[in-house]
């Protein structure tokens, strides 16, 4: 069954549209890649998933229910996670004080909070540490592990690999095969870099010009 199921969609900012008549679909435990040259709408498909954008038309059926007109908080409560470009983590905030937040405002037991740290081992020395002064690696571990606590079932990545150093790239690749492998995670990741997207990528679609133009495997799309 999907968990991610999207038909017809359309969106853009005020009266520019950018995404066209997009449909695709995730299985459970997929991870589905989108490459796309700069500008092409691949950001925007996201923000329109996790409702930082209202779709103009279309239908985005999460777990069988249609949240296309639902605000971001209560997809979220769904289980419908997502790091977006730039992570916006709470400056202000230790790395845990992040952490619990996202659980107690999705409802999750706080007890994900330890979990995850022990997932991400780079966040353990870090914890009493505010987000604001972590390295771009770091945030990058912490937008992510922050996701993670509000227990999603499907996350939606920007571009996570984005000014980060190859360690933690394959640190965030065997994180995430663990967490699809132990928890049926399902995972929709906008990528520019292609070893990444090969590493992970069940499915890579292409996006161009904000329609999804056709389908490839990792290795043809590298
Ligand atoms: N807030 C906004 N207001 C108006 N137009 C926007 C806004 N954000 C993005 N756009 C425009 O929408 C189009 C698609 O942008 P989007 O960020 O989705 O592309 P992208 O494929 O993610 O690119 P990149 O790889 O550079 O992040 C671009 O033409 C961009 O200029």
């Amino acid at each position: 069954m999907s968990i991610l199921a999207v038909s017809n969609l359309a969106a853009g900012y005020g009266s520019i549209g950018v995404l066209r008549d997009v449909g695709f679909a995730i299985a459970e435990g997929e991870i589905l890649g989108v490459l796309g040259h700069n500008g092409m709408g691949k950001s925007t498909l996201l923000k329109a998933l996790s409702g930082a954008i209202r779709p103009s038309a279309g239908a985005i059926l999460f777990a069988g229910v249609d949240i296309a007109q639902e605000p971001p908080h209560r997809r979220a409560r769904r289980g419908l996670g997502y790091v977006p470009q730039g992570r916006q983590i709470f400056p202000g905030l230790t790395v845990r004080e992040n952490m619990a937040f996202a659980a107690r405002a999705s409802g999750a037991p706080l007890s994900l909070v330890d979990e995850m740290i022990a997932r991400f081992p780079r966040l353990q020395p870090i914890v009493d540490r505010a987000g604001g002064v972590l390295s771009g690696g770091e945030q990058q571990i912490l937008a992510l592990a922050r996701c993670l606590c509000a227990k999603p079932s499907l996350i939606l990545l920007d571009e996570p690999t984005e000014g980060i150093q190859p360690s933690i790239r394959d640190e965030i690749v065997e994180t995430l095969l663990t967490l699809r492998r132990e928890l049926g995670l399902s995972i929709l990741l906008v990528e520019q870099n292609l070893k990444f997207m090969t590493d992970l990528a069940d499915r890579v679609l292409h996006m161009e010009k904000g329609r999804l133009a056709f389908a490839a495997p990792p290795e043809a799309a590298a």
